[in-house]
C-alpha cells in the first residue's frame, strides 16, 4: 500500500504484536521499512510475527512483556534504547476484555480490565515518553480504543477503560506538545480477528455485525494501513485526535441490550451447576477454564 522506504530506520514498538490487529500493524510498519519491536506475554505468537516480517525482508525483534508490570515495562524500554537508541512510534495495542452483562461483573473482573487497558497503556506511555521521546525531542504514540463510543452494552468495564484512554490521549497531547510528542487514539470497530472469533460466545460476534452499517468486518490489513499512515510523515500533524475506523458503527450507536438469548444462556448455565462464576465465564467466552 505504501512506499517501501516510508518509515525507513524508524523504531516502532508495538504491544500485542503477536496476534490480530497488533500483528497486522507490525507487518505493515515493517513493510514500510520500520524496525519493529513486538511485545506481548507469549513468546510463540511474537516469534511468528518476527518470522513473517523477516521472510518479507523486514527487521523485527520480539520482547516478552506484561504491560501491567511497571518494572518489566521499564526494563523493556531500557533494552530497546540500548539496542536501537530511540523510539519513534509506540503503538499501545495490547488490551482486551470479556463480554458480560454488567450485573455479573465482579470487582476483580472490573479491576482486571481497567488494569490491562488503562494502567498498562499508561505505564508504556509514561516509560517511553520519559526515557525516549522527551530526551530525543519527540515521537508518536497511538492508543488503541473501542467503537462505539457512547456506551458499549456488555462491555461496561472496557467501555469505561477506553474512554479513560481517549481522555488520557487528549490530555497528554496538550501537555507533551512542548516535547514534540503527538498522541492519538485509534478506535477500532469490529475487526475479524481470531480473538473476536474465539473469545466471545457464538452469536455475540454475529450480533455485532448487524450493527455495522458498512455490512462487513474490518480487515486487519485496513487496520495496519491506518497505523502506518499515522506513523509516517503524512500523519505528522495529527495529535489529540480520536480516529475511528469502524464502517459507521459509531454513528449507528449502542442499540438495545441484551442480544436475544444471552441472558437466558447466562442464567441457565449458572443455575444448572450452581457454579456461577466459571459457568458465566464459559457462556461468555466459550473457553471453559474450570
Ligand atoms: C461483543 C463484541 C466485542 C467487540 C469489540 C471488542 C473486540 C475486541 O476487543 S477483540 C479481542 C481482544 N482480546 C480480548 O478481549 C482478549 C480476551 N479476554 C481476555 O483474555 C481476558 O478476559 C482478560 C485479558 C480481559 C482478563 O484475563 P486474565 O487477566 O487472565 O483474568 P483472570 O482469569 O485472572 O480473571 C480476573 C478477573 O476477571 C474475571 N474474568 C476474566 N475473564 C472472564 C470472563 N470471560 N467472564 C467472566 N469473568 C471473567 C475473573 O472471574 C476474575 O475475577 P474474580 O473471579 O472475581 O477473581
Ligand atoms: N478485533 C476487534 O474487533 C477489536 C479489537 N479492539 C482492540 O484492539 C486490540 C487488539 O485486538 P485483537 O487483535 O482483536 O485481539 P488479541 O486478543 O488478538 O490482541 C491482544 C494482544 O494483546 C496482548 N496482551 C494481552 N494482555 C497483555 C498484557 N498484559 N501485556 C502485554 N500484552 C498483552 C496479547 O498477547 P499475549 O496474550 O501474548 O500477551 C495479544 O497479542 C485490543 O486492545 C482490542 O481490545 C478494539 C475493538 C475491536
Amino acid at each position: 500500500m505504501f512506499a517501501p522506504d516510508l518509515l525507513k530506520g524508524s523504531i516502532c514498538v508495538v504491544t500485542g504484536a503477536g496476534t490480530g490487529l497488533g500483528r497486522a500493524a507490525a507487518l505493515e510498519l515493517a513493510r514500510g521499512g520500520a524496525i519493529v519491536v513486538g511485545c506481548g506475554r507469549r513468546e510463540e505468537p511474537l516469534a511468528e510475527t518476527v518470522a513473517s516480517i523477516e521472510d518479507g525482508g523486514g527487521t523485527a525483534v520480539a520482547l516478552e512483556l506484561d504491560i501491567r508490570e511497571s518494572d518489566a515495562v521499564n526494563e523493556v524500554v531500557d533494552r530497546v534504547l540500548a539496542d536501537h537508541g530511540r523510539i519513534d512510534t509506540l503503538v499501545n495495542n495490547a488490551g482486551g476484555q470479556f463480554a458480560l452483562p454488567a450485573e455479573y461483573i465482579t470487582p476483580n473482573g472490573f479491576r482486571t480490565v481497567l488494569e490491562l487497558n488503562v494502567l498498562g497503556t499508561w505505564l508504556m506511555t509514561h516509560a517511553v515518553a520519559t526515557k525516549a521521546m522527551i530526551p530525543q525531542g519527540g515521537g508518536k504514540i497511538l492508543n488503541v480504543t473501542l467503537s462505539p463510543h457512547d456506551g458499549f452494552p456488555g462491555l461496561v468495564h472496557s467501555s469505561a477503560a477506553r474512554a479513560a484512554v481517549e481522555n488520557m490521549t487528549k490530555t497528554l497531547s496538550v501537555e507533551w506538545a512542548r516535547f514534540g510528542i503527538r498522541l492519538n487514539a485509534l478506535a477500532a470497530g469490529h475487526f475479524d480477528t481470531d480473538a473476536l472469533a474465539t473469545r466471545y460466545v457464538p452469536g455475540v460476534k454475529e450480533d455485532a455485525l448487524t450493527r455495522v452499517p458498512a455490512g462487513r468486518w474490518g480487515t486487519v490489513e485496513e487496520w495496519g494501513w491506518l497505523v502506518t499512515y499515522l506513523a509516517s510523515p503524512a500523519g505528522d500533524y495529527f495529535s489529540g485526535s480520536v480516529l475511528t475506523l469502524d464502517g459507521a458503527r459509531d454513528v449507528f450507536g449502542a442499540g438495545s441490550y441484551p442480544p436475544a438469548g444471552l441472558l437466558e444462556a447466562v442464567e441457565e448455565a449458572a443455575i444448572a451447576t450452581r457454579q456461577h462464576r466459571n459457568d458465566i465465564r464459559f457462556v461468555t467466552t466459550g473457553v471453559d477454564r474450570k
